[in-house]
């Protein structure tokens, strides 16, 4: 307008446009510049390089996260294990070293010592045993160490039976499997009929101790005789059962029955055969030793410290998960230990959807739980608004390693199944493991913070420079190069220096963000302002004054124009740390002496002490993004978050590993600025990319 109007000057101090005067070819070259400068401005105000940023982040940090024996699924999972608020974990194997070995046992009707048990107890036990197990035992031919395989469970009681003398092959040979029902963790116990060597029946159970302890009608004495379960022997056993799962053992319960052998199925029958499972006689229960794993408590300290509430949910008896609980810090005393900080499955299950939502916050321990029981703790704890992080190893946890937010799988434990349904696989099944995921996943939120406040801060400056220059004089003070070169310097070159920051210790210091705080703070917007008003304040008043200022009249005034708007430029970059010494003509700007250059530096490193001053002015706890409500960018309100329209945004950009890929950046909450689809574009070379969802 300004430059039709006659009032931009030309070069030699005339008006650029004169009616009639001026040539056609010179309108087209100078609406073409305009055009640039509107052009290049709405690039650099639009923050592109952010889906490039967080694919960066996400995809160091699983590079990374690799190393600590974490392996990234779905990439988002990352970020969101950063706001995670609980982590409900299993107890065998994350929290426990998984290594497994019978220390205690009752049998013959009391606590006893392997050796002096009657014949008949010693070869039931070792039918059993040998024949109702998912384990096998090798031996090995030049001799040497026996060597076990299956579940720990499994060869803790494999190793037992060795203790009472049994021979595994002989042992296995000795009867034939009838049927055989496989242990689940929703039954909690395991049975087979075996036909012995004289045409007997037997059926063989085994399981978690009070379970079967409660179907047992009578037992074996010491003499080797059958005699009935009175109340009172019921009730020895039961005491013994609580008194080694007090001492953290995990108690595993042998019974058996006889069968007629007429009433077994035979042919299509016998695979849908239901073993009977009442009437047990019992036989012994083993107390198993399963320690825990070194360094658990100190984890489960620094997920406290950094406001992430543990809970453990294990499918073991509640007497042991207490006292395992105990013994890594998850609940700190006795008197903690009553309900609901410590809750049975069963009890739970019984609940309604409202009552467990009242208690599923107080929950530390879920004993003798269902994987079904899991899934529905998780889904109580999101309806608080927590952001959950499950663990599971079994087929059964998948669903609930589907309803977090973000599900971890046990690599080495864990079935195929558990980790085809979750985000992140543990490798090394640790729970410290567990912990260091959450510090990483809150230095991926970290830098994306920092780099959005980066970015905004360098729009903000170099858009209200080039504006109000632009409207006060009509000629811009950062041409369209200079701001296309900065633009690519903040989103290449910023975007990998701050994706690629590690994390720090106080990152685990503070209250997790969880589901309400918004992906810009207050803080951020605080720093963001005064670092922007202090640039455009800066560099306006050299645009405006800054020949005066530098003592520039005497030079021609094109040469002082182009010092000035060099200066402008130089400390425009220097303020946001980069030096373009080397960038010469290219970006139209021309030599300095070494005071102009300290004029730059000077300005840029100003930032600096503003940025630390800037820390102790207080700022409200309300996020801005409230407030800014009447704005009219609101669409609606769910609980606890804001939905802004135009909420995804589907942008192209290659993967670390080379692809192309397409990744859809949701801004539905603004803490959720993540990527919610990441979709491969078929290329012809294909690489080892992580399966995505
Ligand atoms: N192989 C097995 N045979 C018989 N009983 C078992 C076997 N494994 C476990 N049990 C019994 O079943 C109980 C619960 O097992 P479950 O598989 O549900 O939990 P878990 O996976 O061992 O524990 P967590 O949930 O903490 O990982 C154990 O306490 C034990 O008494
Ligand atoms: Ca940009």
């Amino acid at each position: 307008m300004g430059y039709f109007t006659g009032h931009t000057e030309d070069e030699r101090g005339g008006p650029q446009f004169v009616k009639g005067k001026t040539k056609i070819g010179h309108v087209v070259d100078d609406v073409i510049k305009v055009i640039t400068v509107a052009v290049t401005i709405v690039v650099v105000a639009v923050p592109e390089g952010l889906p490039l940023a967080v694919t960066l982040t996400l995809a160091y940090s699983m590079r990374k996260m690799m190393a600590d024996k974490a392996l990234v699924r779905r990439l988002s999972a990352c970020e969101t294990m950063g706001s995670a608020t609980t982590i409900c974990s299993d107890k065998t194997g994350t929290l426990t070293l998984n290594q497994m070995t019978v220390v205690e046992s009752y049998a013959g009707g009391k606590k006893t010592d392997t050796q002096q048990l009657p014949a008949t107890i010693t070869s039931l036990c070792v039918e059993g045993i040998a024949q109702n197990t998912t384990g096998s035992i090798y031996v090995p031919e030049g001799g040497g160490d026996l060597e076990f395989s299956g579940s720990p469970t499994e060869k803790a009681i494999l190793g037992w039976g060795i203790k009472l003398g049994m021979n595994f092959e002989t042992a296995r040979s000795q009867s034939s499997i009838l049927h055989a029902f496989p242990f689940n963790s929703e039954k909690k116990r395991g049975g087979v009929a075996v036909k012995t060597a004289d045409g007997e029946v037997h059926v063989h159970w085994k399981g978690a101790s009070e379970i079967v302890l409660a179907s047992c009608r009578s037992f074996i004495d010491e003499d080797g005789n059958v005699a009935p379960m009175t109340e009172d022997k019921a009730q020895y056993f039961k005491n013994g059962i609580e008194e080694m799962a007090g001492r953290t053992l995990r108690c595993v319960a042998l019974a058996f029955r006889h069968y007629e052998a007429e009433k077994v199925p035979t042919g299509e029958e016998l695979s849908k055969w239901v073993l009977p499972e009442d009437d047990l006689i019992l036989l012994a229960i083993v107390g198993i030793k399963d320690p825990c794993r070194p360094g658990v408590k100190d984890s489960v300290q620094l997920c406290q410290n950094a406001g992430v509430k543990v809970r453990m949910v294990t499918g073991d008896n509640v007497q042991t998960a207490r006292a395992i609980a105990l013994e890594c810090g998850i609940l700190t005393s006795d008197a903690d230990a009553s309900e609901p900080t410590l809750i049975e499955g069963k009890s739970f299950r019984a609940l309604t959807d409202a009552e467990r939502d009242k208690i599923s916050d107080k929950i530390s321990v879920m004993g003798r739980s269902s994987p079904n029981d899991k899934l529905l703790l998780v889904q109580s704890l999101r309806r608080r608004g927590h952001v959950v992080a499950v663990t599971g190893d079994g087929t059964n946890d998948a669903p609930a390693l589907h309803e977090a937010d973000i599900g971890l799988a046990m690599g080495i434990a864990g079935t195929e199944v558990a980790k085809e349904s979750s985000d992140i696989i543990i490798l090394d099944d640790n729970f410290a493991s567990v912990v260091k995921v959450v510090r990483w996943g809150r230095s991926v939120y970290a830098n994306i913070q920092k780099f959005i406040q980066f970015q905004l801060t360098v729009n903000v400056a170099a858009l209200v420079i080039n504006v109000v220059a632009a409207i006060s004089s009509g000629g811009v003070p950062l041409t369209a190069v200079q701001l296309l070169w900065v633009n690519l310097i903040m989103d290449t070159l910023g975007a990998l220096a701050l994706a690629t920051e590690p994390p720090t210790d106080h990152l685990m210091g503070r209250p997790p963000v969880g589901r309400k705080e918004p992906l810009i703070t207050n803080i951020m917007w605080r720093n963001l302002l005064i670092q922007a008003i202090y640039q455009v304040s800066v560099l306006l008043v050299l645009n405006f004054r800054g020949i005066s200022i530098l003592g520039l009249e005497h030079e021609v005034p094109t040469h002082a124009t182009r010092v000035k708007n060099t200066i402008i430029f130089n400390a425009f970059v220097i303020c946001q740390v980069i030096i373009v010494e080397f960038l010469g003509k290219f970006a139209s700007t021309t030599k300095l002496n070494w005071q102009q250059w300290l004029i730059c530096v000077g300005i840029g490193v100003i930032s600096w002490p503003l940025a630390l001053v800037g820390k102790f002015i207080p700022v409200s706890k309300t996020p801005l993004s409230n407030k800014l409500k009447c704005w009219g960018k609101k669409k609606s309100s769910g609980e606890g978050y804001t939905v802004y329209e135009s909420s995804n945004v589907m942008v192209r950009t290659k993967s670390l590993f080379g692809q192309d890929v397409l990744v859809n950046v949701s801004m539905e909450k603004p803490t959720d600025i993540k990527l919610s689809g990441y979709i491969r574009i078929p290329s012809k070379t294909q690489g080892d990319m992580p399966t995505l969802n």
